[in-house]
């Protein structure tokens, strides 16, 4: 799909309102947290019912393109992965410009599964490789480390056997990407930027909160991104599991992209059941989990075509 920003109309739905412009001398927006930052699923109904903020025209599903599909000139094509889970041996790979993997890469995030993993990465022809761990990568989790050397022997033993020094250093495995982790980088004009936190759930890696927590961290988003990539979907985009029928999608992410940063294109996975592209009229939202709800790494990846800038 080629996404010509110059032909979309721009859609920022009115909150109620959780974001505020400063007085114009300043222009920036300030997102604070949502009055149902700690129930999405009553965020979603209301926000939907009062606003229409999910509806067509402006937000709707996205096909993806075919991989055969020509690149169009002066573009740029993106293959999006997530949620692979040291199960990559079985995934077509399609061309594209530049990779990117937003977390879940492996299961626990043993330095063993990240040499595999890199090893893979190694071996994809892409120009530009670009990763975030999700909330499986726990040895990337500097706290939840220290945390569970002192306490949690039995949840996860085989993390918990690692020495400090097999893990203090376990970024520096990765030297076949760009690891991003509350920080941006830019390839082919493109400024990109990742985040690995997500709400709470069962206290893994990068859980934080609902609320101020996660908010403080998608505050350090910088405007005028292209891409953006969590590891979580944002509120209402791709973020209903079905087995609970809950959106876990986070509510200040969504007033985050929608309402200050509106990037090009959100890229996360972390919902396994809800692989698949929407968008909201401005931002394209790629929901890429490799893995199905069962783990099986049967999604294909997502690739997307972005004018260069
Ligand atoms: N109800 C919720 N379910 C969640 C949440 N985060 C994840 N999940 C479920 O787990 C799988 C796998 O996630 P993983 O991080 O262990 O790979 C995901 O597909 C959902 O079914 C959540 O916040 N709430
Ligand atoms: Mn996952
Ligand atoms: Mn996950």
């Amino acid at each position: 799909m080629v996404l010509d920003p110059g032909k979309l109309t721009a859609h920022v739905p009115s909150s109620r309102a959780m974001a505020h412009r400063n007085p114009p001398s300043q222009g920036k927006v300030t997102v604070t947290v949502d009055e149902y930052s700690s129930n999405p699923t009553q965020a979603f109904t209301h926000y939907n019912i009062n606003q229409s903020r999910f509806q067509p025209p402006h937000v709707h599903m996205v096909e993806p393109i075919p991989y055969d599909a020509p690149k169009p000139s002066g573009h740029t094509r993106f293959v999006c992965v997530s949620d692979t889970h040291s199960r990559t041996d079985g995934i077509q790979m399609p061309y594209g410009d530049v990779l990117l993997h937003t977390g879940d890469f492996t299961e626990l995030g043993l330095p063993s599964e990240v040499k595999k993993f890199n090893d893979w990465l190694g071996s994809l022809p892409y120009e530009f490789k670009v990763v975030i761990a999700g909330n499986h990568e726990l040895t990337f989790d500097k706290d939840f480390m220290a945390e569970l050397v002192k306490q949690d022997y039995y949840r996860f033993p085989s993390v918990s056997k690692l020495r400090p020094e097999d893990f203090d250093d376990v970024q520096a495995l990765l030297s076949n990407c760009t690891y991003l982790q509350d920080s941006e980088v830019t390839v082919k004009g493109f400024r990109i930027y990742g985040a690995p936190w997500t709400p709470w759930f069962n206290g893994w890696g990068f859980n934080l909160p609902r609320g101020q927590s996660l908010l403080d961290k998608w505050n350090q988003v910088p405007e005028g991104i292209d891409v953006l990539m969590t590891h979580g979907p944002p509120l209402g985009f791709r973020d209903w599991v079905p087995k609970d029928l809950q959106r876990v999608g986070c509510v200040e992410l969504l007033n985050t992209v929608q309402q200050r940063v509106r990037p090009k294109l959100h890229a996360f996975g972390g919902i396994h059941e809800g692989y698949g592209i929407m968008t909201d009229g401005c931002t394209t939202f790629i929901n890429s989990s490799t893995c199905t709800a069962s783990f099986q790494p049967t999604n294909p990846p997502i690739v997307f075509d972005l004018p260069n800038p």
